[in-house]
């Protein structure tokens, strides 16, 4: 199993900046204050975390991908012809060839950036979509996705997961932007409510319940229904807003959706 956090570059880099891509597709927005917007993916392979419950396995644990030029991607896009892109990962914003990708595409579409909120961009983005993980996130040799104990990822996740400067960084410099929390369970309410608390405290911006969201937990049909109605009550409850994973009840979170 690969425990690095970066991937291994091609020898060559003579086709100028190139993006290890895992995916690329057109579905619906499935999650956030877009969800239902349809949308084209582009899905850059590699993390910097490894969040046991990571639905893109093959982004994060185990890395696979195709190593495109920034160019090469710019077309596959406007071959869909969009009018909003979500840049995802694995954490796309850990290669600096994302920021060059979202400036050739920022003139033409809506950005959405996905990102685990450890890690600054200057890049232009429309709606930084930025979901933190809580302590529920960190893998352990229980609950880890591989027969592989996860090793040094327990604590190098813990350590890394917040980065409360660059979560400022992103709060600010993008048009709009959401705090999108993956959910387990009441237990995580706490640590979300001091969060804000302390990206209020960093930000000049204002961050309105509005803009925090609970997404449940869940990568497969079966599990969110597990999950989503009690975390739709504590949205409820809490006053933020809940988020549904409509890949995940439309198509199971299949490949290309
Ligand atoms: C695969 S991540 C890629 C972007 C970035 N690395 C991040 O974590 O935000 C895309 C989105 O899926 C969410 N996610 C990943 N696994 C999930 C799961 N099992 N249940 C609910 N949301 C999940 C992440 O929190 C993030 O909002
Ligand atoms: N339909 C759909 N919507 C999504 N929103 C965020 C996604 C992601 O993996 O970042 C995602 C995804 O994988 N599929
Ligand atoms: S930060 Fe995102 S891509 Fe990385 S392991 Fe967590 S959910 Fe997966
Ligand atoms: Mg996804």
């Amino acid at each position: 199993m690969p425990v690095s956090d970066s991937v291994s570059r091609p020898d060559t880099d003579a086709d100028g900046d190139r993006l290890p891509i895992n995916e690329l597709f057109a579905s619906l927005q499935g999650e956030g204050k877009l969800a239902g917007v349809p949308s084209t993916f582009v899905r850059t392979s590699g993390c910097n975390l490894r969040c046991w419950f990571c639905d893109s396995y093959h982004t994060s644990w185990e890395p696979t991908h195709a190593w495109m030029g920034v160019e090469e991607v710019v077309a596959e896009v406007d071959a869909l012809a969009p009018e909003h892109v979500v840049v995802t990962g694995g954490e796309p914003l850990v290669h600096d060839e994302t920021a060059t990708l979202l400036s050739e595409l920022a003139d033409e579409y809506h950005l959405t950036v996905e990102t685990n909120g450890t890690l600054e961009t200057d890049a232009p983005v429309d709606l930084a979509s930025i979901s933190p993980k809580l302590a529920s996130s960190t893998p352990t040799p229980e609950n880890a996705p591989t027969d592989t104990d996860p090793g040094v990822w327990t604590d190098k996740h813990e350590s890394a997961r917040i980065d409360l400067d660059s979560l400022a960084s992103l709060v600010d410099h993008a048009d709009d932007f959401q705090l999108k929390f993956v959910v387990t369970g009441r237990d995580d309410l706490p640590e979300i409510e001091s969060l804000v608390d302390d990206i209020r405290g960093v930000t000049s911006r204002e961050v309105r319940d509005s803009d925090v969201l609970l997404m449940p937990e869940g990568q497969t049909r079966d599990a969110l229904a597990r999950t989503r109605t009690d975390v739709a009550d504590l949205a409820a409850e809490f006053g933020y807003r809940y988020t549904p994973r409509l890949h995940v009840d439309l198509w199971n979170d299949a490949p290309e959706t």
